[in-house]
C-alpha cells in the first residue's frame, strides 16, 4: 500500500523511528527522515536506499525550535510536491525517576514532545488534504495512564491525544480525508528504554521492528488507534475504566522501587 509513497518520519536515526524508515524502505516508500544529529540520519539514509527505497533524505535540526516544522514540510513540498504521511515519532530526553520540581523541563518538554506536533501537522495538513493522507501519532500507554517516575512525559503524550483526537473529530465534522492515528504502545526494547528503565521495570520490552510494522500498517490502515502490544495495553486500559485504584496499585506493584535513582 505504500509503494511511491512520500512519507516523512521524525525521529528516525534510532530506535522505532529508525526501523520504520526501513520497513517503509522495503517499500519502497519516498522518505524524508529527521532528528538532532546528522551523522546518524546519514547512515540511516544510505540504508534505506540500500533497502529500496524509492528516494531518502533528511533535515537535521531539534524540534524545539520553533522554525523546524515549516523547514522540514517545505522541503518534502519541493522535493515530491505534495505528501500522503506524516509519522510523528520523536520525543525529547527525560529520565525516569522521581520529578525533580524542574518546571523549565516541563516547559521544554511540552515544546519538543508536544507542540512540535502540533506545528508539524499544521504544516502538513494542506498537502495531506489534497492527497487525502494521514498523520500517525506515536504516543504511549504513559498517555493514557499515568504510573509513577514519567511525569513531565505523561503530560506530553495526554496533551498529544487531547489535541489529535479533537482534531479528528473536526476533521469528521468538515468532510475532510486526512485519518489521524493514534499509537499506545508499552513497552519496546529500544536502546535508550532499556537503558531508562531496565533496571526498575523487569518486564521483557517487546521488539521494535515489529512495533515499527505495526505503526505503519495501522497508518495506512486508517486505524484511529494502535495498542501495541495488543493483549498488554488493551488490558490495562480495560482495567483502568473498570477498577482504576486497583490499576494504579498493580502498576505500582510491578516496579522495583528500590532500584530507582534519586538523582
Ligand atoms: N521505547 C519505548 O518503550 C516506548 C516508546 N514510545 C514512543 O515511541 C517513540 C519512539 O521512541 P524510541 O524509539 O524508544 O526513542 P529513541 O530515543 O530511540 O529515539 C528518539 C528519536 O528522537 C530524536 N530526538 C531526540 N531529541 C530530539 C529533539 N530535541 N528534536 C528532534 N528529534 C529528537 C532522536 O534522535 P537525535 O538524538 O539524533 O535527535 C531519535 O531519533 C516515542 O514517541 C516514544 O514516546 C512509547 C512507549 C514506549
Ligand atoms: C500502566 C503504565 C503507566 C505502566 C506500565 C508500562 C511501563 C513499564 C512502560 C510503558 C511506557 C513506557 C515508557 C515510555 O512510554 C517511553 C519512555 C521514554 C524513553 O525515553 C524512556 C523510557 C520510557 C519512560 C518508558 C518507560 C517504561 C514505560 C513506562
Amino acid at each position: 500500500m505504500l509503494r511511491g509513497k512520500r512519507v516523512i518520519v521524525t525521529g528516525a536515526s534510532s530506535g522505532i523511528g529508525e526501523q520504520m524508515a526501513y520497513h517503509l524502505a522495503r517499500m519502497e516508500a519516498h522518505l524524508l527522515l529527521t532528528a538532532r544529529t546528522e551523522a546518524k540520519l546519514q547512515k540511516v539514509v544510505e540504508r534505506c536506499l540500500e533497502l529500496g527505497a524509492a528516494s531518502a533524505r533528511y533535515i537535521s535540526g531539534s524540534m524545539d525550535s520553533p522554525s523546524l516544522p515549516e523547514e522540514v514540510l517545505r522541503e518534502a513540498e519541493n522535493a515530491w510536491g505534495g505528501l500522503d504521511m506524516l509519522i510523528l515519532n520523536h520525543i525529547g530526553q527525560s529520565s525516569f525517576t522521581f520529578f525533580s520540581g524542574d518546571v523549565g523541563h516541563v516547559r521544554k518538554l511540552m515544546e519538543t514532545n508536544f507542540v512540535s506536533y502540533v506545528a508539524l501537522a499544521t504544516a502538513a495538513l494542506p498537502l495531506l488534504k489534497e492527497s487525502e493522507g494521514s498523520i500517525v501519532v506515536v504516543s504511549s500507554i504513559a498517555g493514557k495512564i499515568a504510573g509513577p517516575f514519567t511525569a513531565p512525559y505523561s503530560a506530553t503524550k495526554f496533551a498529544l491525544d487531547g489535541f489529535f483526537s479533537s482534531l479528528r473529530q473536526e476533521l469528521i465534522v468538515d468532510k475532510v480525508n486526512v485519518s489521524i492515528t493514534l499509537c499506545i504502545l508499552g513497552y519496546i526494547n529500544t536502546e535508550s528504554a532499556v537503558r531508562a528503565v531496565s533496571h526498575v521495570i523487569p518486564d521483557t520490552p517487546a521488539p521494535k521492528e515489529e512495533c515499527a510494522l505495526e505503526i505503519i500498517q495501522a497508518g495506512a490502515l486508517r486505524r484511529r488507534e494502535l495498542h501495541y502490544p495488543a493483549p498488554a495495553v488493551s488490558s490495562m486500559l480495560l482495567l483502568r475504566s473498570l477498577a482504576p485504584e486497583l490499576l494504579d496499585s498493580l502498576v505500582r506493584s510491578r516496579y522495583r522501587l528500590e532500584n530507582v535513582r534519586r538523582t
